[in-house]
């Protein structure tokens, strides 16, 4: 009574004199109280100072752009198992990886996938569908659409739809650029060709990017500058409820009144699919056609047509100028691949354009597809999954419930054990089968590189379609060109944000054809 009868009148002079400063006391209380907290629940486990109490460390290191060397120097210091947050891991063990993503694992989605929604009125992608079950049903309704395998697409769909846009390609990189001895802009024509590519195979018709030469909705202006944010936003678990909650989305997200970007893109989807639906015979051998007679609803069809692009469009452009940079700064793997390509069409072993069965049997080739990725993982890190209420043992550390768990992809694809002591250099010799240490160890590599497409029940539906492209991009422009990079001190703007980013990567090319 006392103590009260004296505490009240300081309590009124304080309030008086800076409100704000005694509100702001029980503010201080908490972030102490639950930064002392976070820090305690994953102390055993080391990492940056910073991350252990707050999301600076982690959200100022995805906001500058340098994720590769960021993870590099981590991995080098910390090991496979490292705090870069007050709930998050980066666990950079393949087989770890592997099993807590695989199909039966206890694991779920971090709440770091609701980043990833895009929907003004509330309806979730596949990716963003937060419970595992819904996931599982959804997944299960898209899948063979995604790999070529349902209602009207048959065996030689995949190669079809891409072969188109190659030709369509290599038409333009002769007419407008070689022919007129134009600097070729690397960055836009693959992610012309992609997107493409990608929504022909989703909608049975292609923007026509390529056909024009430019971002015709502006899809990729958006893009480029949603990437740094997304990931940004991602890595911040407190700010990321905001940002992903319906309200914030539907103040900030994409409208379809829009005239361009997203929300325009998002009513060209709106359309065709109201369409489809209307007359379901309208089109046929293409994704949605597939998804409608799989009993998708037309909202779910609306929402998973705009994933696809997102997901399968930039992705796959990106090793295909990784890999292009890696290539023509390389001259020794350069000419022995044009010498491997070269040899293939004098032998006939294989025809134009290059079937995605005749690729696999390149064995330089695969090599560098395989060295290019795992030189530049296209993510730094994976999608992150919730560790199960009861904890679990990570490299025989104990960790709890509710930890955010992200896959360091880079420390998987620069292991030494098993890709060698050299793994910071571009060899792709590695990959020969006489330099493995024998088929299962080539397939151990390979498996390695496939992180990249996440794993288990939430693998990338995709990757079928990203390996077509890869496999024949190559060999299509090779046979045609010879190229040189156009500015040899300063040859790309290269963003790691998680996701890879390349800008302003111009090269030169010249006529190589031979009849
Ligand atoms: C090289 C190119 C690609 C890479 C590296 C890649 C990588 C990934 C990754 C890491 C995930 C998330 C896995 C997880 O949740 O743990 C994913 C999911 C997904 N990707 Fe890809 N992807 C690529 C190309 C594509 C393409 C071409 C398509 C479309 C044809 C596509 C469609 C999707 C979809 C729909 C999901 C969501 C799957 C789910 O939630 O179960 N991706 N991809």
């Amino acid at each position: 009574m006392t103590l009260l009868s004296t505490t009240v009148p300081h309590l009124q002079a304080a309030w008086d004199v800076h409100p704000y400063l005694l509100l702001s006391v029980p503010f201080a209380l908490y972030l102490l109280i639950s930064n002392v907290r976070s820090y305690l629940k994953l102390r055993h486990i080391n990492g940056p100072f910073l991350a252990h109490f707050t999301y600076v460390w982690f959200v100022g290191s995805v906001a500058r752009g340098k994720m590769l060397s960021t993870l590099q120097k981590l991995t080098y210091k910390y090991g496979p198992v490292c705090r870069i947050g007050p709930n998050d891991l980066l666990v950079g063990d393949f087989d770890e990886v592997v099993r807590i993503n695989g199909v039966r694992s206890p694991y779920v989605k971090s709440d770091w996938y609701t980043t990833i929604r895009f929907d003004v009125d509330g309806g979730d992608s596949v990716v963003s569908l937060m419970d595992t079950a819904e996931h599982d049903v959804r997944k299960a309704k898209l899948i063979k659409g995604y790999e070529g395998r349902g209602k009207g697409q048959d065996k030689g769909w995949m190669d079809k739809v891409v072969d188109k846009h190659l030709v369509e390609l290599v038409r333009l990189l002769r007419e407008k650029y070689v022919k007129q001895g134009r600097e070729i802009n690397w960055t836009n024509v693959m992610r012309y060709f992609s997107a493409d590519v990608m929504v022909e195979a989703l909608m049975g018709e292609a923007w026509g990017d390529l056909q024009t030469d430019s971002d015709i909705h502006k899809f990729f202006e958006m893009s480029d500058y949603s990437t740094p944010y997304i990931h940004t936003v991602g890595s911040w678990g407190s700010l990321r409820w905001l940002t992903s909650s319906w309200w914030f989305i539907r103040k900030a997200g994409p409208k379809v009144t829009d005239n361009h970007g997203l929300g325009k893109f998002i009513s060209l989807v709106r359309e065709e699919v109201s369409k489809r639906f209307r007359d379901p015979e309208s089109k046929k051998g293409d994704m949605l056609a597939d998804w409608i007679s799989q009993g998708l609803t037309s909202r779910e069809c609306e929402l998973d047509v705009i994933l696809g692009v997102i997901a399968g469009a930039d992705t796959v452009a990106v090793p295909m100028r990784t890999i292009f940079l890696y290539l023509i700064t390389s001259p020794l793997v350069y000419s022995k691949l044009k010498d491997e390509i070269t040899t293939a069409i004098k032998t006939g072993a294989i025809s134009e354009p290059i079937t995605n069965q005749q690729a696999l049997k390149l064995p330089y080739m695969q090599a560098v597809i395989h060295e290019g990725l795992r030189m530049m993982p296209i993510s730094a890190f994976g999608f992150p999954k919730r560790v199960p209420a009861e904890g679990d043992m990570i490299c025989g550390i104990h960790v709890p419930g509710g930890t955010d768990i992200f896959p360091n992809n880079l420390a998987i694809q620069r292991s030494k054990k098993v890709f060698g002591d050299d793994v910071d250099v571009f060899r792709p010799e590695r990959w020969l089968i006489e330099n493995t240490r024998g088929p299962e160890h080539r397939s151990l590599m390979v498996r390695h590189i496939e992180v990249i497409f996440g794993h288990g029940r939430w693998q990338c539906p995709g990757r079928m379609l990203a390996w077509v492209q890869l496999n024949k991009v190559f060999v299509e422009v090779l046979r045609n060109f010879d190229f040189q990079v156009g500015n040899p001190r300063d040859p790309w703007k290269l963003g790691v944000y998680s996701s890879v980013t390349v800008g302003d990567f111009w090269v030169k090319g010249v006529e190589s054809r031979q009849e």
